[in-house]
């Protein structure tokens, strides 16, 4: 059998993982080799401190010159994360014709296209299974199954932190601040969460699905992003109620715009934020810190791929799979399916976002109060599909009619306008407060 030699670069929570399924004589890398019908050597791993040994790597494998260790290789793995020195690193492991293996979503939202073209240009793999949900296979999917497929729309639940938070709160009644609190005992959360909460992460595997979906380059700048701070105990109270469940969600899809002479196109567009969902959605019961990916496309229809989103050992799986690929298609010359195809469709901007709301009002409870209410909708073009009213405890204790708690959801509405019409609600007398507004994905 040819030997493909194996550069490891990072030696973290994954890369530690890659290494010890790599280690010189271990069944598993024997294993391997026998799936890729080739030698899987790993020839090198490079650390910032290569005096530290490290479980399960042969001391001599360690080196802190990761520029010279990519020139020795047929594969490289990069798990180091962020984007300098690991964009220059891919670039020059291309220019020496090697493969690429990568699990840095950060890198490829921002960088993706450049990367992408350098690998074509030197007619080597770009592979990055790990990059988006972990373990769970969504990039070959999408891909090469999908590739004789039409995608419509891609959900995702790509952020374990977040998820795992929001089901505190669903589940346990617990606050944001509590809830947070939780995931980082356990370890989901890191000491600082803002990549994680304000949505940052998810933003980023969304830039990823969007260009795969598509055929189109989409990169984080192009993802409208929330992340949720704002979501409130209450806001999460009110859709147990309601029958719905709130998600973090990544959401790519195809919709149409407006050219200036008011004529559509097709576009795609890239967003991450909470939203309500049906409690009947499949995404709604993903618990904990799982991920899972839900694809809408025009042959296969309704689609879920469902795991771990995150972890060493599970991340590991997904960074294994992508080198056995790379190793067999170094030994047969072939390359995968191209990511940046020829559809370049255009992104469309975060004030074309149409989606359905949900808007929660503190009002007075006496009469004209929902007539006022739905002409402010009616105002600003917003068609309302259903309203809810509950008494609230502390309105009847109050008397004088006291306050209602009214729940209004739209039909599907562009963000400016919604913001117009919040506005002009908050300036009503009969409105006590805008509780909170949050998007609707799924029929509820
Ligand atoms: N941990 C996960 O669950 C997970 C899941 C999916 C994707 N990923 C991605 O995989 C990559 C690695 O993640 P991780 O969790 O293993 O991170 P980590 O922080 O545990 O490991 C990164 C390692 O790289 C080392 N490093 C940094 N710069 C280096 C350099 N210039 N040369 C050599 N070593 C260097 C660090 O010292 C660290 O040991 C990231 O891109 C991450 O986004 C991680
Ligand atoms: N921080 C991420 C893990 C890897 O992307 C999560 O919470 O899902
Ligand atoms: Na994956």
């Amino acid at each position: 059998m040819e030997r493909v030699r194996v550069a490891l670069l990072g030696c973290g929570s994954v890369g530690s993982q890659v290494a010890a399924a790599l280690a010189a004589g271990s069944e598993s890398v024997h294993e391997l080799s026998a799936r890729a019908g080739a030698t899987i050597e790993l020839v090198g791993v490079a650390v910032r401190d290569a005096s530290t040994p490290r479980e399960g790597v042969d001391d001599e494998l360690l080196t802190t010159d990761a520029e010279g260790l990519v020139t020795r290789a047929d594969v490289v793995v990069e798990l180091i994360g962020g984007l300098e020195p690991a964009r220059s690193l891919l670039l020059k492991a291309f220019e020496h014709g090697a493969s690429v293996v990568t699990g840095n979503k950060a890198l490829l939202a921002a960088h993706g296209r450049e990367l992408h073209a350098a690998a074509d240009a030197a007619g080597v793999d770009l592979y990055f299974e790990a990059a988006v949900a972990g373990a769970i296979p969504i990039i070959r999917p999408l891909r090469e199954s999908l590739a004789g497929d039409r995608v419509e729309r891609v959900l995702g639940i790509v952020n374990g932190t977040t998820n795992f938070v929001l089901d505190e709160m669903d589940s346990r009644g617990a606050s944001f601040d509590d809830a947070v609190s939780r995931a980082q005992e356990l370890g989901y959360a890191e000491a600082d969460p803002t990549a994680d909460v304000d949505g940052w992460d998810a933003a980023a595997k969304a830039a990823i699905l969007a260009t795969l979906a598509f055929h189109t380059p989409v990169t984080l700048d192009d993802v409208h992003r929330e992340g949720i701070r704002g979501v409130s105990a209450e806001d999460v109270a009110a859709a147990r109620e309601a029958g719905a469940v709130v998600k973090l969600l990544a959401v790519a899809e195809r919709t149409t715009g407006q050219d200036d002479d008011g004529a559509a196109f097709e576009g795609v567009q890239a967003r991450v934020h909470p939203v309500l969902l049906s409690r009947d959605h499949p995404l709604a019961s993903v618990r904990g810190a799982y991920n899972a990916v839900f694809v809408e496309a025009a042959g296969a229809g309704d689609l879920m791929f469902y795991g771990q989103g995150a972890g060493g050992r599970p991340t590991a799986s997904a960074v294994l799979g992508d080198l056995v690929t790379l190793a067999r298609h170094r030994q047969d010359g072939s390359q995968g399916p191209r990511v940046l195809g020829h559809a370049d469709l255009p992104v469309l901007p975060t004030d074309a976002v149409r989606t359905r709301y949900q808007v929660r009002l503190v009002v007075a409870d006496r009469p004209g109060v929902l007539a006022a209410v739905a002409q402010a909708f009616a105002a600003h073009g917003v068609s309302i599909e259903t309203v809810r009213q509950r008494p609230s405890v502390a309105g009847a204790l109050a008397g004088d009619g006291g306050v209602a708690s009214l729940v209004v959801v739209t039909h599907t509405a562009a963000d400016a306008a919604l913001a117009g019409c919040v506005a002009d609600l908050s300036e009503l007398d009969a409105v006590a407060s805008v509780a909170s507004v949050l998007r609707v994905e799924g029929d509820s």
